[in-house]
């Protein structure tokens, strides 16, 4: 069974799009791994399928599966790239357009000089939007956003904003990304067993009001080259602890992501889309290849 795909980036963070409005695509776990995987597949940090929606107030439905598999709320980068293919491949023309996510809708419009501007939709702050075991943990009020200070496995504690752009994130403000501990506390961040959910872990550097430079160990995926919900959080993060002014621009290993927040509603963010290829690939095949070279 052959399926068209486009191959995208939005910042540098990478997928594979999927029409499934006029292709019947059933979506596996195995075959999200397969098509993300960078050496047996097309490789991916997620894979992103269009379909049908719903809810009667949207245009399309939009999922996202991590390149270990699992299904997730949001993807912020993906959202914009959505955007961008429903357009080139002429399955709507409707400009701005709204997309059914797991939690809710979300608006987002294409601009002519070739930027996407998302409306991220709903944000939360409470401990379980980010299923968060608090149990005898040590809290911090700063200004607004409250600090959860969590030991890690590896003997380091860190301090985290907990943040759900429908997406779970953990943000902690460092020093200096380009030697900040992203390897190492990623991972334990990622899967620390308080978190039940696991959690996309956030590094941020604060250079003004108005600019921070971020890496994200995403969930499912690994550091990528810029995370547009990460972003998102790390922003309303620093605002809600007094350090950020909206708007901020926010800088990537990828490239940069503008963010604005008023402090109450919805979070607007604007970057690129770009289209790296077209073509097709049969499904089955590629599962069977990945099976064997996966297998030792
Ligand atoms: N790269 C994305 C986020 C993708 C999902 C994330 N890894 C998760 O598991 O929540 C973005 O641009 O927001």
């Amino acid at each position: 069974m052959n399926w068209s795909f486009s191959k995208m980036h939005g910042a540098g963070n990478d997928f594979v799009v999927l029409d499934g409005v006029r292709q019947s695509i059933e979506m596996t776990p195995e075959r999200a791994r397969a098509l993300a995987h960078r050496q047996f597949g097309i490789g991916a940090d997620q894979i992103l399928l269009v379909e049908t929606p719903s809810h009667p107030e949207a245009d399309f439905k939009y999922r996202i599966f991590n390149a270990d598999g699992s299904e997730v709320e949001h993807c912020g980068n993906g959202a914009r790239c959505f955007v961008r293919f429903v357009h080139e491949q002429k399955l709507s023309s409707r400009n701005p357009l709204k997309a059914e996510i797991a939690t809710g809708l979300i608006t987002l419009e294409e601009a002519d000089d070739a930027t996407v501007t998302v409306n991220m939709g709903q944000t939360r702050f409470d401990p379980e939007a980010v299923a968060f075991d608090t149990t005898d943990l040590a809290s911090a009020q700063d200004h607004d956003d409250t600090l959860w200070s969590l030991p890690l496995a590896n003997g380091d504690t860190v301090s985290l904003s907990l943040v759900a752009i429908s997406n779970p994130h953990a943000v902690q403000i460092v020093d200096d990304v380009a030697t900040a501990p992203v390897a190492v506390q990623g991972p334990l961040i990622e899967s620390h067993p308080r978190f039940a959910q696991r959690i996309n872990a956030g590094f941020m550097q604060i250079l003004d009001p108005h600019t921070i430079k971020l890496r994200v160990y995403e969930r499912g995926a690994g550091e990528t080259l810029a995370c547009g919900t990460g972003a998102c959080a790390a922003v309303v993060a620093g605002i809600r602890r007094g350090r950020l002014q909206s708007p901020v621009t926010v800088h990537t290993r990828g490239g940069q992501l503008a963010i604005a927040w008023d402090g109450h509603g919805q979070i607007a963010m604007r970057g690129p889309a770009v289209t790296v290829f077209s073509s097709e690939i049969n499904i089955d095949r590629l599962v069977a290849q990945y099976r064997a070279g996966t297998a030792l």
